[in-house]
């Protein structure tokens, strides 16, 4: 059977189908993604979300020549459906498949590549700008959810947009949550806006009202006009956004399809800034996914009669051993508090929220804020950890060097998925961490080798009154016995694995594991080789380093970070300064280009970096400089 699915392979195809085979293929697209991501994993919940509010906008508007701009980009999956990439839909996320983000080099019908939040404004803006430079007369719309309007830029652009005044449309997709709840005043401020009656009506009736209140004599008129002006506060809906110089439409259902086409043209006749305030729900017409939008929000794969997702390998996550560690370190030291940046369940901090619901704050998706608030925290003598994705404190740079290292305030990093985090790629991949904190003074710099040493790691973060970064990977840990009373670790320290060989292993992090088994590998084709735990990345233990160098004349260093500026070329560096030249060097790691999304363990073996490959590579070293 022939579904209308089928039928579409460019956003054209939608224009002749009537209401009922919008709504047949609404479900027909639903169905898909369901099947789909329970195989590979995705973001489910928010791109059930979207189905209809997708289809009114390729019903409406002609991509590419309009441009739709997807903040985040998680929730685009409906897009790519209907842009000529159905048949590839089922690699979605996957090695050399298509990627579960916006991507300028995947389609032109992907006008802007994101995968960080509360961009899509900005991005609008510079579209929107250069379409009016070059005269054209296209459309430009940004899709921003409500946890994304939290980000700051995305304020930086509605303010600059509402002054300029420039022609384009922002799509506010409001579900009332971000990851996990929505937070913030905002938020609160939109959830009050959901409950009034359709914008178009109450506005009419507000100023139908306003114009009725009679103005007799100056004074009066005044007074009236002041009581007008807090009224149209208090009572019409997006005040806020027509302040800022925005026409605000809505709020809209965002699951009845006529509303939002409806809605949608009236845009076109608009000049200037539109918001258009969506109503929608997450997980929309898969029940797991509505009764739990924030498990299905980023998921991996599940049974789909069930709902039940399946699990890895067993073994405690590192997000979990954080989490767990924290409220542990917490009990005994009351200064302990903890910040996140809207991902509660992600890093691991969702049961020190219930548990100590005074010392803990989701600050929205606001790394920036994040972390300056903590300075600010440390400054008055609290001890705050700020738990966030690697790649997400990339936004935070100039906070972590100017308001934290500069003032050798004692905030700690918890940098969670470091490293290669596998299907979401190289927007997500946490591979320059070592790179920019590595250059800032004050700061120390660890990486457990496994789940147990994160535990000491933490332990001595909280006894070390200095900034400190923990990065760690992705997943489960090794299995390592995480009972044993918790350790402060002396800093600067390296832990010496295998003691003896003729060339020397200096791994770091989740690298160290492997390494310990590529040992094993090389041993048995008569290379021995010791191998250290590295532990810090800064300070380096400088005198292991001198040691080995002595006494192996070999050093390979392995890291899951960028080879550019990472832990291998902090070891370089030392060996430079220090004289201490005639010892031969490999450094492996990522080299320099974004990788591609793939499992982890995919990427791994494809770039060397499995126990064997870095056997290999470790065994072409020695043979080439016939290392004694
Ligand atoms: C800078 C940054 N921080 C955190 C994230 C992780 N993240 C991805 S989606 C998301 C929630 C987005 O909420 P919303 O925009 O409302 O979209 P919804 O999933 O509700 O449709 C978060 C926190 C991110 N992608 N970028
Ligand atoms: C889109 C986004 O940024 C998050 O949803 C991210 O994909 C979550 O990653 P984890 O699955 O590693 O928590
Ligand atoms: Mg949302």
């Amino acid at each position: 059977m022939v579904t209308v699915l089928d039928t579409i392979e460019q956003p054209q195809d939608l224009k002749k189908l009537s209401f009922s085979q919008l709504e047949k293929l609404a479900g027909e697209i639903r169905h898909l993604i369901i099947q789909t991501i329970a195989k590979n994993g995705g973001h489910l919940a928010p791109n059930l979300g979207v189905v209809e509010l997708t289809l009114a906008l390729h019903k409406v508007f002609d991509s590419p020549k309009d441009k739709f701009i997807w903040d985040v980009g998680h929730q685009a999956y409906i897009h790519k459906i209907l842009t000529g990439r159905r048949t590839k839909f089922g690699s979605i996320r996957q090695l050399n498949g298509i990627s579960g983000f916006p991507k300028r080099n995947e389609s032109q019908h992907d006008a802007f590549g994101t995968g960080h939040s509360s961009t899509s404004l900005s991005a609008a803006l510079g579209l929107a700008l250069a379409r009016d430079l070059s005269g054209q007369k296209s459309h430009v719309l940004a899709i921003i959810g409500d946890g994304s309007l939290t980000g700051g830029q995305a304020f930086e652009a509605l303010n600059h947009a509402g002054h300029l005044g420039t022609r384009m449309t922002v799509i506010l997709n409001d579900n009332e949550m971000s990851i996990a709840k929505n937070v913030g005043a905002l938020s609160e401020y939109l959830s009050k806006m959901r409950t009034t009656s359709t914008y178009s009506k109450v506005k009419h009736d507000i100023e139908y009202l306003l114009r009725r209140i009679p103005a007799i004599g100056d004074s009066v008129a005044k007074t009236a006009e002041r009581v007008k002006d807090s009224l149209k506060y208090l009572l019409v809906p997006g005040v806020f956004f027509e302040e800022l110089g925005f026409t605000y439409l809505g709020p809209i259902d965002g699951h009845n399809i006529n509303s939002l086409i409806e809605v949608l043209q009236q845009t076109k006749n608009i000049d200037g800034p539109v918001l258009i305030h969506v109503i929608t729900q997450k997980g929309k017409g898969y029940q797991p996914a509505e009764c739990n939008a924030a498990q299905f929000h980023g998921v991996g794969p599940f049974c789909v009669e069930t709902g039940a997702i399946s699990k890895s390998n067993g073994n405690p996550t590192y997000t979990g051993v954080f989490g767990d560690t924290l409220i542990k370190l917490a009990e005994s030291d009351p200064d302990i508090v903890a910040i996140t940046a809207a991902m509660p369940e992600g890093t691991g901090l969702k049961k020190f929220a219930s548990q100590y619901p005074k010392r803990f704050w989701d600050v929205g998706i606001a790394e920036q804020h994040a972390v300056t608030m903590a300075a600010g925290l440390a400054a008055a003598g609290k001890k705050p950890v700020v738990a966030l994705y690697s790649t997400f404190l990339q936004r935070a740079y100039d906070q972590v060097l100017h308001d934290v290292c500069l003032q050798k305030l004692p905030v700690i990093f918890a940098l969670d998925r470091a490293g290669i985090v596998g299907e979401d790629g190289p927007t997500h991949h946490g591979v320059f961490d070592f790179s920019f904190l590595r250059h800032i003074p004050n700061i120390i710099v660890m990486a457990p080798k496994d789940e147990a040493e994160l535990r000491n790691m933490m332990t001595t973060a909280v006894h070390t009154n200095a900034p400190v970064a923990i990065r760690y990977p992705r997943g489960s840990g090794t299995g390592a016995d995480i009972t044993k009373e918790l350790e402060i670790l002396p800093v600067g320290k390296a832990e010496e694995l295998i003691h003896e060989g003729t060339m020397a292993l200096l791994a770091i992090g989740a690298m160290v594991d492997p390494c310990l088994q590529a040992a094993g590998l090389l041993a048995q084709k008569g290379i021995s080789c010791r191998v250290i735990n590295a532990r810090y990345l800064k300070p380096l233990d400088g005198e292991l380093i001198r040691r080995l160098a002595r006494e192996t004349g070999a050093i390979v260093t392995v890291e899951d970070n960028s080879l550019a500026g990472g832990f291998g070329s902090a070891v370089l560096e030392y060996i430079n300064t220090n004289n201490l030249n005639w010892v031969k060097i490999l450094r492996l790691g990522w080299s320099d280009q974004f990788i591609e999304q793939g499992s982890r363990s995919e990427l791994l073996a494809k770039y060397g970096m499995t126990p064997e490959g870095i056997a290999e590579s470790v065994y072409s070293f020695h043979q080439q400089f016939g290392v004694r």
